[in-house]
């Protein structure tokens, strides 16, 4: 069936640029990091959308690091891409840059989220495999290994 050829991370790779405005800033003039939260996890989403051809439910966010802040006027860029698939689970990593208007970005968070395809009924359904090519997707890949054993041990010990 269609459903089962593997794709490439390039097929659902996705960006989005947004400029921070007054509604987006916390009390301390920073970019809120609750709404930095929805953008990764809507851009998160929408690539395993894309690769999975299929609704998509959040199973986890982890591995969120806020390593600096934005502001008003900002342009804030996410890059969301697969990372890993497991049978109906997919990870993306999202990382987020602030770009300066001569265009050099600096990165200002990493994420990785787990989603999960659901069928009409919302439950778990299969994706397609995912085509590692590069070194840097290789590598990507095996910490993503890594981290889905973390989450297996910490949910068995109650974390
Ligand atoms: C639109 C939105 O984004 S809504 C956001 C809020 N999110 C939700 O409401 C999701 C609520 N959670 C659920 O509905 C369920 O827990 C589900 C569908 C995610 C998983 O259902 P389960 O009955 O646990 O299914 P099951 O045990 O078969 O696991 C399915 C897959 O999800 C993975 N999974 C389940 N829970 C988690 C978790 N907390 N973290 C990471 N992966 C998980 C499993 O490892 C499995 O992956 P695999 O098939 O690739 O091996």
């Amino acid at each position: 069936m269609e459903r089962e050829t593997r794709k490439r991370v390039s097929d659902s790779r996705i960006e989005v640029i947004y400029q921070v405005r007054p509604e987006h800033l916390n009390g301390a003039g920073r970019l809120f990091g609750g709404r930095l939260m929805e953008w990764i996890d809507e851009i998160a989403g929408l690539v395993a959308i894309r690769h999975s051809q299929s609704n998509v439910i959040t199973a986890s966010v982890d591995n969120l690091k806020f390593l600096r802040g934005a502001f008003q006027g900002d342009l804030v860029v996410l890059i969301g891409r697969m990372s890993y698939v497991g049978s109906t689970s997919m990870e993306i990593r999202v990382d987020t840059y602030v770009e300066s208007l001569d265009g050099i970005r600096r990165l200002i968070n990493i994420a990785h989220l787990v989603q999960v395809a659901v069928d009409e009924n919302g439950r778990p359904r299969k994706v397609p495999g995912l085509i590692v090519d590069t070194e840097s997707e290789k590598a990507e890949w095996d910490a993503a290994v890594k981290r889905k054993e973390m989450r297996r041990l910490r949910k068995e010990e109650g974390f």
